[in-house]
């Protein structure tokens, strides 16, 4: 049975704050240890690179703190409010409203238009900006009714980027968005991500197998066998044009 959520008295300057975090899949000797006791505070309007190894925990982490698993132990607070005890209403909620996903792989509806795409999402959600103005911050203005097989891979993901943040989510959780992309299309996409986090002030994070995008961040963690084994601020944060490899 789930705890009742707790809710912190003061409301924290960060917008997560992470005891403990703890997640372990399946059971007995072929138990897989894949988060062991994370503990972390992430302000709002962050970019926020996760790298490691493969295998490291990266993935396991992002769905626990945007909703799409459960933990095995330990506290995960949003806002002051415990995600880690709400039930599959709540949690639904919070996936709806406060966060969205992008992924390496774009999942576009083939048979619908960029602005199809977009307001697939901007019909459900209670505050949305327009797909136009969606697509027009990731530079696709000119493409808005392309359908996916007219669009590059690179345009393919700014379009799955406008429906994430086309429901002004306070956070977005980036799988590998360029994992499929070669790196003039990457910092196309990166520059993207950069420019919603600077305008909109969405919390951003991303992960990737490539350390020089960490130079995109203004914090860097570093995962390794399910442990957090660096997490550091980064002073000079660039912007993705300026980035190479
Ligand atoms: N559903 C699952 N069932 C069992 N084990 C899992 C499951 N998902 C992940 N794991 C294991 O948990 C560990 C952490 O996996 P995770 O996907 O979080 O790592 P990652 O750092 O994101 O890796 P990658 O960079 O390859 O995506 C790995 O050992 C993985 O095999």
């Amino acid at each position: 049975m789930r705890r009742a959520a707790s809710v912190r008295a003061d409301p924290p300057e960060d917008l997560y704050s992470i005891r403990g975090l703890t997640k372990v899949y399946g059971e007995g000797p072929t138990a897989v240890h894949a988060l062991r006791g994370i503990d972390l505070d992430l302000p709002r309007s962050a970019m926020v690179v996760l790298l490691g190894a493969s295998g490291s925990g990266k993935s396991t982490f992002l769905n626990i703190v945007g909703g799409l698993d459960d933990a095995t132990d330990g506290q995960v607070w949003f806002e002051g409010q415990e995600l880690t005890a709400l039930g599959p209403a709540e949690l639904t909620e919070y996936r709806r409203n406060s966060v969205s996903f992008v992924f390496q792989f774009y999942n576009l509806v083939a048979s619908l238009t960029a602005r199809e795409n977009v307001a697939l999402i901007t019909e459900i959600a209670e505050d949305p900006m327009t797909p136009e103005d969606a697509l027009s911050l990731v530079g696709l203005e000119n493409r808005i009714d392309h359908f996916p097989s007219q669009l590059s891979g690179g345009e393919q993901q700014r379009v799955a980027i406008a429906r994430a943040i086309a429901k002004r989510p306070k956070v977005m959780f980036c799988d590998e968005p360029t994992g499929a992309l070669d790196s003039q299309t990457g910092v196309i996409v990166l520059d993207a991500l950069d420019q919603v986090n600077r305008e909109l002030g969405t919390t951003t994070l991303l992960i990737t197998h490539n350390v020089v995008i960490a130079e995109m961040a203004d914090r860097l963690l570093r995962f390794a066998d399910g442990a957090l084994v660096e997490d550091r601020d980064n002073a000079d944060r660039k912007s993705p044009s300026e980035l190479q490899w």
